[in-house]
């Protein structure tokens, strides 16, 4: 597979190295540090681009994408009011992956996370919260991840109807608290807590190569599909 990076950060160089190790081929690297844009003819070699870059550019990227007809998968996180445009574009005939998280380890988490917001209907006694912990160079709050966590609370216990950042959990709202600290590559907490105990599920990313090799797999995923695809289409979970 030939493989068009849109951003060369954090996260397009750990990319780079699992895409190489699985034998794909990067033909470029749009970024502002390599001095490549989207007028490169190397762009025309792809067959997918990956877009990991800030939330203010990811939208305007997936529409060069498109107009190249490219399939793109994205992990960009803090643009997603401009979803149903993505979606709309998609049932026009392109290809978008979009997943708030790759790693298979928070996909399964994702899945436990429903499961015990589900559980927790008949059990009032216990309020639930959550945090999550970035680095500092992290530019959005809450995390996607996060987001993704909340909505999938929402969609399970019936008790929660918003959720809100630094802010704490009571009556229907769960309080998202975001730190940023230090290099930390992500973790996500999820507490429930009554007067006698306390439940705490948590997830925490240790290496963004868990990160980076869910990104390749759905490149490999995407380029024989069309349309609107997440973790779910590919993990069938
Ligand atoms: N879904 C997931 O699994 C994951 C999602 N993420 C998300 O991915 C995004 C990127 O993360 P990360 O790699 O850590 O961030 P980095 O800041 O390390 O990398 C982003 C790169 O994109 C470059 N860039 C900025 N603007 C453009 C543009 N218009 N076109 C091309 N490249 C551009 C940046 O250059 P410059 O520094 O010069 O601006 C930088 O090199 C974030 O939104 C993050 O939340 C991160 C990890 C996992
Ligand atoms: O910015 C990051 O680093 C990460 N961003 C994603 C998010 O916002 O959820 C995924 C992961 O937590 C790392």
């Amino acid at each position: 597979m030939k493989i068009a990076l849109i951003g060369y950060g954090k996260m397009g160089r750990t990319i780079e190295k699992i895409a190489l190790s699985r034998g794909h081929q990067i033909v470029a690297k749009i970024d502002p540090v390599n001095g490549e844009d989207f007028t490169s003819p190397s762009l025309k070699e792809a067959d997918v681009a990956i877009e990991f870059t800030r939330p203010e550019t990811a939208f305007i990227n997936y529409l060069e994408c498109f107009r190249l007809n490219l399939p793109v998968v994205s992990g960009t996180t803090g643009w997603l009011e401009r979803m149903d445009e993505i979606k709309a574009l998609c049932e026009k005939g392109h290809t978008f992956f979009y997943a708030s998280n790759f790693s298979i380890g928070m996909n399964l988490f994702f899945e436990i996370n429903k499961r015990l917001a589900q559980l927790m209907n008949s059990q009032p006694q216990y309020e639930v919260s959550m945090t999550e912990v970035h680095h500092i160079h992290k530019l959005d709050a809450p995390s996607g991840t996060a987001i993704t966590l909340a909505e999938g609370i929402l969609e399970n216990l019936s008790r929660k109807k918003y959720w809100e950042l630094d802010k704490p959990s009571t009556g229907d709202v769960i309080g998202i608290k975001a730190v940023r600290e230090g290099e930390v590559p992500g973790t996500h907490i999820i507490n429930y807590i009554s007067d006698v105990d306390e439940i705490t599920i948590e997830h925490k990313v240790t290496s963004r190569d868990g990160l980076a090799f869910g990104a390749v797999l759905a490149a490999e995923f995407a380029i024989s599909r069309k349309g609107f695809l997440t973790m779910s289409d590919m993990l069938k979970f």
